[in-house]
């Protein structure tokens, strides 16, 4: 399914949050949103996902407004999972990825044993099978958000949204769940803070800063060594390896000045 925003804007007391932020996310494409603390990420999935109502422009799915698709209808194509979600119910593990089913559920449309499988699978997708009847306040952190990953995974979303899915999760789960999520047949926009995960595995990525979209492209067209200096404010070295992917190696700055001084030292 194809997810497109077109010129949104939001702003609150005064302050504007997003500006005139355009763009297409083609069906089954990798589609990441990158960009430092505050620019503005979590606001454009909230308006990604319907949660808000964009002030200005606007969300199509295929062309139609999110505005005009019904509320159980965008559930049934949007999966959000936030970067902060919590739940103070007392609900066991796989009871919280049955929750993933509700839009799918109805008055003439019972729980089913293919609603079981549908959870079962989501819950072995994350790796979580074995911690299936633990209660979620028993859960650490990484495993609480692989829940809410299969949960997401569970509503068998069209488009699935992520808001720093891999937050919480040891390297091994991080990459596995990038993986996972690259190779499901889905449309997915997620914001990362790893830009090498994003280098790594999104088709094309989008670089915010203070609310706007200052580039979009393959990864190695928008993570370059100019852009990352200017917008995040670190060196790097950016080395390209084919198919739009790179890798970045940071560079602290006080190495910087020492290899500088080294040098200087070196020559004189
Ligand atoms: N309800 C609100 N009222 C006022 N300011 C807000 C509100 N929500 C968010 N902001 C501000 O808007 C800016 C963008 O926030 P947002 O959470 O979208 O950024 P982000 O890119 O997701 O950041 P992070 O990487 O830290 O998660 C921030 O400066 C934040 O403080």
């Amino acid at each position: 399914m194809k997810l497109s925003a077109t010129d949104l804007s939001w702003s609150i007391g005064g302050n504007t949050l997003l500006q005139s932020i355009s763009f297409e996310v083609a069906n089954g494409e990798f589609f990441g949103i990158v960009g430092p603390n505050g620019s503005g990420k979590t606001t454009l999935m909230s308006l990604l996902s319907g949660i808000r109502k964009p002030q200005v422009g606007s969300v199509t799915l295929d062309g139609q407004p999110l505005s005009k698709i019904g509320r159980r209808d965008v559930a049934r194509n949007i999966a959000l999972v936030e970067q902060q979600a919590e739940t103070g119910e007392r609900l066991t593990a796989r009871q919280a990825v049955e929750l993933g089913r509700t839009p799918h559920l109805g008055a003439y449309s019972p729980w089913t044993q293919e609603d079981t499988e549908t959870v079962n699978r989501a819950l072995r997708n994350v790796d979580m099978d074995h911690l299936a009847e633990r209660y979620w306040h028993t859960l650490s952190g990484g495993e609480r958000q692989r829940l809410h990953i299969a949960r997401a995974l569970a509503q068998e979303p069209k488009v699935l949204l992520l808001d720093e899915p891999t937050n919480h999760l040891d390297i091994g789960h991080q990459i596995d769940l990038l993986d996972l999520v690259g190779k499901l047949d889905l449309t997915v926009v997620t914001a990362l803070h790893d830009l090498n995960h994003a280098a790594l595995f999104c088709d094309r990525i989008a670089l915010m800063q203070n609310g706007s979209l200052v580039a979009l492209g393959k990864p190695s067209e928008v993570l370059t060594v100019d852009c990352i200096r200017e917008v995040f404010g670190v060196e790097a070295e950016v080395e390209p390896i084919g198919q739009g992917s790179c890798n970045i190696r940071f560079v602290p700055r006080s190495r910087i000045h020492h290899a500088r001084e080294s040098r200087f030292r070196a020559a004189s």
